[in-house]
């Protein structure tokens, strides 16, 4: 894997670093390293998900999935950390995506369409959970359970859970016996994707989990004191250097359709980690070259309040394009779809700094398990170093609890604060809609 910031910096761009700036926050780096290697020494709580290439046990996951690797689709249970690891790992590396289904919303309509176009005699039910109590995803686990039932499929002999030592979900698994596996201590579920709770859907398909780990490792070589020797640095302290010059959001714009959902995972992972104390940088889920037609216009010509982080694998898929009938397409010929969404992606990131725009590339060799491993734990090591930069609480997530505790006092019927500020809020309905 390798990083490109030279379209980032102020040479080229505005917002942009200006190379003795970056010098200067080299020194920053390296003692940021410090810290994070100390941190990941002593296994401290956050730090130790750095660790997670050495501590997960591949073997002790296979184990756990053996009953269930005859079957033809995994239903994810679970939701934010607990399943967008998952989601992406297989969207990346698995011949057929759709083989795994991901029920991370309590979406009625989706829960039921879902549900409804899976054979559950042949799907094995992945739940994940740290804390074992979210609500989405022991709600959907009670309605997935009920579908088995209906179905006259016995769900204990079908299903692995993923979970902490206590919690209803734990009980239930021990109540009934069930395949479980812990979750890594210390680690927050945003940065667990190179464990257990990424990795039991991939285990199931019969992707190559250890190639996953492999690439981590591999990416954890590269940590180095300076960002000039580590990718994953360079791109993360860019990342610091361009928001303190202003850019408050990373469009992150993934050049290949598999790593969509990656892209979904790493704004869970920048926004949850570095949005505290007034401060980080937004991300912006966008897909190339698709949003060439569309956000791009925003990113050349709108506020200079944005870096396009642009990431591709450098080996393509080889479809040729037959030949145009028609003199207009002649450009075409004689091509292939990687020529041309890689000139696509080629123009698209000098377009950037052709209107004084900042943006960073991240390539990989190709999509596959050790190049996704070396992926996920480099924007992982990056997050770190921005949140060690900036000087934020990277791996707690306190703002999410207030709608937590509101919508749990809803559904009980409960006053409380939260439920005040609900009642009461400013509201000024334009339109007519059937009262509710
Ligand atoms: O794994 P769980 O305990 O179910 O948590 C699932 C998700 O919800 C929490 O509220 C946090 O916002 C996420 O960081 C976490 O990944």
């Amino acid at each position: 894997m390798h990083v490109d910031i030279g379209a980032a910096l102020a040479s080229a761009a505005d917002p942009g670093v200006e190379r003795a700036a970056l010098d200067d926050l080299d020194e920053r780096v390296a003692d940021a390293h410090e810290r994070i290697e100390r941190g990941r020494a002593e296994g401290e709580f956050g730090y130790a998900a750095l660790n997670l290439p050495e501590t997960t046990d591949a073997d002790e996951i296979r184990d756990a999935v053996a009953p269930v690797t005859d079957a033809e689709s995994v239903v994810t249970v679970g939701i934010g950390g607990s399943a967008l690891g998952a989601r992406t790992v297989t969207e990346a590396l698995a011949d057929d995506p759709g083989r795994h289904v991901v029920l991370d919303n309590v979406d009625p309509e989706h829960v039921e369409r879902t549900l409804a176009g899976l054979s559950l005699a042949d799907t094995a039910i992945n739940v994940v959970s740290r804390s074992g109590t979210t609500a989405e995803t022991l709600a959907n686990f009670l309605v997935v359970r009920a579908a088995y039932e209906d179905a006259g499929v016995d769900w204990t002999e079908r299903i692995v859970v993923t979970t902490g030592e206590s919690g209803p979900l734990r009980a239930l698994a021990d109540e009934h016996g069930l395949p479980t596996l812990p979750v890594p201590e210390g680690v927050p579920g945003r940065f667990s994707a190179l464990s257990a709770v990424g990795l039991v859907p991939p285990a199931i398909l019969g992707l190559d989990i250890e190639g996953l780990l492999a690439g981590g490792r591999a990416a954890a070589d590269d940590l180095a004191p300076s960002l000039y020797d580590s990718p994953a640095y360079a791109y993360g302290a860019m990342c610091y250097a361009l928001e303190e010059e202003g850019a408050s959001v990373n469009a992150f714009m993934p050049y290949a359709e598999r790593l969509e959902s990656f892209g979904e995972w790493f704004a869970q992972l920048w926004a949850e980690s570095l949005g505290k104390d007034g401060r980080g940088q937004t991300p912006a889920r966008a897909l190339g070259a698709t949003d060439q037609h569309s956000q791009l216009q925003l990113y050349r010509a709108g506020p200079r309040d944005k870096v396009v982080t642009f990431v591709r694998p450098r080996e393509r898929a080889d479809v040729a394009i037959p030949d145009p009938d028609h003199d207009d397409l002649s450009y075409l010929s004689g091509t292939d779809l990687g020529d041309l969404i890689d000139a696509e992606y080629e123009a698209t990131v000098a377009s950037l700094p052709a209107a004084d725009r900042p943006a960073l590339e991240v390539e990989i060799d190709r999509l596959d398990a050790r190049s996704v491993g070396e992926l996920l734990y480099a924007m992982e090591a990056a997050c770190v170093l921005v949140g060690e930069l900036a000087g934020v609480e990277t791996f707690t997530q306190p703002a999410v609890e207030w709608g937590k505790n509101a919508t749990r006092a809803l559904v009980r019927g409960e006053e409380t604060e939260e439920t005040a500020v609900v009642d009461d809020r400013e509201r000024l309905r334009i339109g007519e809609a059937e009262s509710l």
